[in-house]
């Protein structure tokens, strides 16, 4: 388990962070969202005993990190895969890691393995990695130590489609067998695939957080009409109020039936009625963390 309450970090005046709190427990995924500069590394770096907190505390498995015995046999970190020594092989840097934790050897060609390194690759210097065997080096060196816990930052930079849907399923199946795992992302659909709960950051300050089903809905209703002109002017009169879509959609913050009878009032042909799902969660995403980064964060 993962207990972060009321973090903050200042640098002089500029809160990087400000009053972050949130849980995540065991046998579930957290994803922790936000666009660039929102603060996501600066919490993830206080929980792992990097950076002291201006106030607030972290704790895992109950214990400030710091205070963890070999840390890397209860937790695995991830934060920055280029952060590998460029002239060791990858076996040679999961060897060594191996070593200090007390680890057997062998665990250094299960998470190679695991990770889908192969011999060649475990062979070869880290300089020669491309950003997506980095990140899968970083992973198989979070896996080492056989932890409970997994803190990721932005696992998935790098990695292609296929290597992102085999990274999503390995931390599925992770918290399935009671894992408790917080990965970062600055894109929303990026982690929606895997996190059980969200918790969305924007300017240092939590911005919205729950159970990923419960966020998506309370996304509202998306809607499409064949006179998308109309049905603005059939939602305004209705005093309903929307999102506009990137596809011609509306997300309107309301039931089908109210905007199903707002449209026939005025006589709208819909094409589309139903919840919004995620292209609905996005909108709020956007909403959230506007003045950020927000663009890139839905890319
Ligand atoms: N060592 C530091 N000194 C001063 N300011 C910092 C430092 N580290 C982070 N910041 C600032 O704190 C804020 C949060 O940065 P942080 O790296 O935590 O964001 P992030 O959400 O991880 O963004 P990204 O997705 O770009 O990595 C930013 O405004 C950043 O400039």
């Amino acid at each position: 388990m993962i207990k972060v309450e009321h973090l903050t970090k200042r640098y002089g005046s500029h809160p990087a962070v400000e009053d972050v709190s949130f849980t995540c427990e065991p046998g579930t995924v957290t994803g922790f969202l936000g666009p660039n500069g929102a603060g996501k590394s600066t919490t993830m770096r206080m929980i792992c005993g990097l950076t002291p907190p201006t106030s607030g505390a972290a704790t895992v498995c109950g214990v400030p990190y710091r205070r963890l015995g070999n840390p890397g046999r209860r937790i695995g970190v991830l934060l920055d895969a280029s952060a590998q020594h460029g002239g060791r092989t990858g076996r040679e840097v999961l060897a060594l890691s191996a070593l200090t934790m007390g680890v057997d050897s062998a665990e250094a060609t299960r998470a190679l393995d695991r990770v889908g390194l192969n011999a060649t690759a475990a062979r070869r210097r880290v300089k020669r990695y491309s950003l997506g065997m980095r990140q899968r080096l970083g992973l198989a060196h979070a896996l080492l130590g056989d932890p409970a816990v997994l803190v990721l930052d932005e696992p998935a930079n790098g990695l292609d489609p296929e290597g992102i849907f085999w990274m999503r399923g390995l931390l599925r199946e992770f918290a399935d067998r009671g894992g408790t795992v917080l990965l970062s992302s600055h894109l929303l659909r990026e982690v929606e695939a895997v996190a059980d709960h969200l918790v969305v950051i924007g300017g240092g300050r939590v911005v919205a957080q729950g159970a990923r089903d419960e966020l998506l809905a309370s996304a509202g209703t998306l809607v499409r009409a064949l006179d998308p002109a109309a049905l603005g002017a059939a939602l305004h009169r209705a005093g309903l109020t929307g999102t506009p879509t990137t596809d011609g959609g509306v997300v309107v913050r309301a039931g089908a039936e109210a905007i199903g009878r707002a449209a026939a009032e005025s006589g709208v042909a819909l094409l589309e009625l139903r919840p919004a799902g995620s292209g609905g969660l996005e909108q709020i995403f956007l909403e959230l963390t506007a003045g950020e980064s927000v663009r890139e964060a839905v890319r």
